[in-house]
């Protein structure tokens, strides 16, 4: 795994009161600087500047700011719900915020003094932190396994595996490996890996900033390509399979990534390469019944008209929906659902935290 000089999210009780530390991901890969957040508004405001992001990382920030706001004696259940609205997409970010006010709030009803209430609140989200780290190298297991032994293992013995990437879904969204990243790594060190594709992702690069650095840290082989030049590596034969991260994955297996994952699960398609989609469970949203209901954040038009005209208006969606029939599975650290539909979901929603079993549905141990 990547490791960061400075560490990507960590919590200080330093003498000047506490506080969440991030690694600041807008100022990567020329700076590894250190952003401090003594308080909910600040933590809000890196979260929507993208100075911490990736759905599982934002689920890790949620729930650190609501132990914030419970160590400095703030409202808890109104920190919660604005940590939980700093960014509309990612399922994890209420999921880690709400999990952490629930504890804070058992420790309450059951008479906890406001000191002890918000120690309840830092270890729990200090568990979520653990599990996440947890769930990332059981995801890269059953990537690479996935990969190797089951999708492309007639390939066995041929040429390594070029993958295809888009956006960043290494160290920096997690609170371990990542997630799609990680699985391209565990390829790596198993000695299969001739080439990472990494799309730039426009407009906020974070392929071609962050996968990259990533990648040159890790000693990966990666190419950064423009997103326009998916394509024609397709056309030419020189992708063996897609791994994306994901924002929110509906109960149908619908999933929400960074915009221009919809156009490669198409081109996958057409081309009958593998699209996989790797994600903790904490990214599935049972209560999001399919994707047209997954709502899209849309960010400000400045972040894709620095080069256009003064006043030029933009389209700038944060993210798109893959329709589950176009992926070819779902890698968790519960297991892979694959085919991906309602029972496929409900299934792996339902296993066991880990070493889950072969389900009826076809989610199976990769
Ligand atoms: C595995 S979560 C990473 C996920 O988050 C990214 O979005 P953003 O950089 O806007 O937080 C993108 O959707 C990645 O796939």
């Amino acid at each position: 795994m990547t490791d960061h000089s400075v560490p990507v999210l960590r919590w200080t009780d330093a003498p000047e009161g506490p506080a969440v530390l991030l690694l600041d991901q807008t100022r990567l890969p020329a700076e590894e600087a250190e952003l401090r957040c003594g308080d909910v508004p600040s933590l809000v405001s890196a979260i929507r500047s993208l100075a911490v992001r990736g759905a599982p990382l934002l689920g890790i920030a949620g729930a650190y700011g609501v132990a914030l706001a419970a160590a400095r004696g703030e409202d808890v259940p109104k920190a919660a719900g604005v940590l939980a609205g700093a960014r509309p997409t990612a399922v994890n970010l209420g999921y880690g915020a709400r999990r952490v006010e629930g504890a804070h709030g058992r420790a309450v009803a059951e008479g906890a003094g406001p000191e002890a209430a918000a120690a309840v609140a830092l270890a729990e989200a200090r568990a979520l932190h653990a599990e996440d780290a947890e769930a990332s190298d059981r995801m890269a297991e059953h990537g690479r396994d996935l990969l190797l032994n089951t999708l492309l293992g007639d390939r066995r013995g041929a040429r390594d595996l070029r993958l295809l990437t888009h956006c960043n879904t290494g160290s920096l969204v997690s609170g371990g490996g990542g997630t799609a990243f990680a699985v391209a790594r565990a390829v790596h060190r198993a000695e299969r890996l001739e080439r990472l594709w990494v799309d730039e992702t426009r407009p906020l690069l974070q392929g071609a900033r962050l996968t990259a650095f990533e990648a040159e840290r890790d000693g990966l082989p990666y190419s950064v390509l423009v997103d326009g030049a998916a394509g024609s590596l397709f056309a030419a034969g020189r992708v063996d399979a897609v791994l994306i991260g994901a924002d929110r994955i509906a109960a149908d297996g619908s999933t929400a990534n960074k915009v221009g994952s919809f156009p490669l699960a198409v081109l996958a398609r057409h081309h009958g390469v593998p699209f996989l989609v790797v994600a903790p469970v904490t990214t599935i949203d049972p209560e999001t019944p399919d994707g047209a209901a997954i709502e899209i954040e849309q960010r400000s038009a400045e972040e894709v008209t620095a080069n256009a005209p003064k006043g030029a208006e933009a389209y700038n969606p944060a993210f798109d929906v893959t329709p589950a029939e176009l992926v070819t599975a779902i890698v968790t650290e519960r297991g892979v659902v694959s085919p991906v539909g309602r029972d496929g979901i409900a299934a792996v929603c339902s296993a066991p935290p880990t070493g889950a079993s072969r389900s009826r549905n076809g989610m199976m141990n990769s």
